[in-house]
């Protein structure tokens, strides 16, 4: 195929696939209760062996070096260890998954021996009160059970906290104490104005800078190098753990950005910031298929700009 890359150098060689759009959480900075009434209906979402084969042939055009597995929920897809096995034998070692925990500890044994290699786990809070004030669930104790599990046998965690100010911003200490005493790497996140928070993330928003001065007022930090792609900058600490902050709004890193995403319906995107989907799933030529990449590569911004669309429909 011509050379897909877009006149700053950027590629794709990340493959993002948001398995559903359904969860059992209602993360208030993510969606609406509404919205989760209007999920895609089980019917059309795309099935295991249908995502293998897309992925398959994006993966002949694009040699992906990493899949990530996210949604929605991606540990309530039903054939998700079938589906992490299928993409392993299609040669791509490097399979990650984004998830919010709830269900890990008791699949995490055979999504391992299926092939998964690393797990981002979403928490906000360790307190009772804000976990359901943020998540409007319980279930924090299963979650953390969840991260511990996947810790003990072997597999690379890390863990995602949104801060949002007024609602969980007194969670930043605590959890990066529970994160160090764990040794499990955490990042914070900046808000985004995705889906129903779209233009509207003035009054939570809690900048990078609010977060490190949080955590400087008690540790003596250090900021390290970004890696090329990487959504996370890194600091360390005096004590040698370290932290990440991914900051949308105040350190924007699209120059490097390397991400393609997958819907549940076999459309692609080439940025999170587009609500224009272009459809795969009926697209059966190489042909096609390379159109359809250009046209995604096409989308990519210099800084991320918002979306109507939510974190669950699009894929986090
Ligand atoms: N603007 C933008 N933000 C992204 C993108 N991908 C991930 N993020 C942000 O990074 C957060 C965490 O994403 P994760 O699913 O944990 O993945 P990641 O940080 O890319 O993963 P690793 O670095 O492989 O651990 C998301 O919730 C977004 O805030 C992207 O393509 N564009
Ligand atoms: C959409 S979720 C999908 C995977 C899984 N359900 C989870 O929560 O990890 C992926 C990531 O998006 C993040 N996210 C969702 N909405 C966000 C927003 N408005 N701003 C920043 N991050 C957001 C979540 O915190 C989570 O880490
Ligand atoms: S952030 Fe993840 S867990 Fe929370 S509502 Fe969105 S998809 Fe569900
Ligand atoms: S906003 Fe778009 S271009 Fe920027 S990092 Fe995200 S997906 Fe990439």
């Amino acid at each position: 195929m011509r050379t897909l890359t877009d006149p700053i150098g950027r590629s794709f060689n990340v493959l993002r696939v948001s398995l559903l759009d359904r969860c059992n959480f209602a993360c208030t900075y993510c969606v609406c209760e509404d919205e989760l009434n209007t999920t895609t209906p089980k019917s059309a979402v795309l099935s295991s062996d249908e995502l293998i084969d897309l992925i398959g042939r994006l993966h002949h055009l694009l040699h992906l070096q990493t899949i990530r597995l996210t949604g929605g929920e991606p540990l309530l897809y039903p054939d998700l260890t079938k589906l992490t096995k299928g993409i392993r034998q299609l040669g791509i070692q490097d399979i990650r998954m984004t998830t919010n925990g709830f269900l890990l500890a008791k699949k995490v044994v055979a999504l391992q021996q299926a092939g998964l290699r690393s797990i981002n786990v979403s928490l906000d809070a360790l307190s009772e009160s804000s976990f359901y004030k943020v998540t409007k669930r319980t279930g924090l104790q299963q979650v953390v059970e969840g991260i511990i599990a996947a810790q003990e046998i072997g597999l690379e965690v890390k863990i995602n906290t949104v801060i949002m100010a007024g609602e969980n911003d007194q969670e930043i200490l605590p959890l990066l104490d529970f994160a160090f005493r764990h040794r499990i790497k955490i990042r914070f996140l900046e808000l985004m104005g995705m889906g129903h928070l779209f233009g509207d993330t003035d009054s939570k928003f809690f900048s990078r800078q609010a977060i490190l001065d949080r955590i400087s007022s008690v540790y003596e930090i250090h900021e390290q190098v970004k890696k090329c792609g990487d959504t996370a900058t890194y600091w360390c600490t005096s004590c040698g753990h370290s932290f990440g902050i991914i900051a949308n709004e105040s350190q924007p890193f699209c120059a490097d950005c390397n991400r393609l995403r997958l819907d549940c319906q076999g459309n692609i995107y080439g940025c999170l910031s587009s609500n224009t989907p272009i459809p795969l799933r009926e697209v059966n030529s190489q042909q096609g298929l390379e159109a359809g990449l250009h046209a995604a590569l096409g989308q990519k911004q210099m800084r991320f700009s918002g979306s109507e669309m939510s974190m669950l429909t699009i894929g986090g």
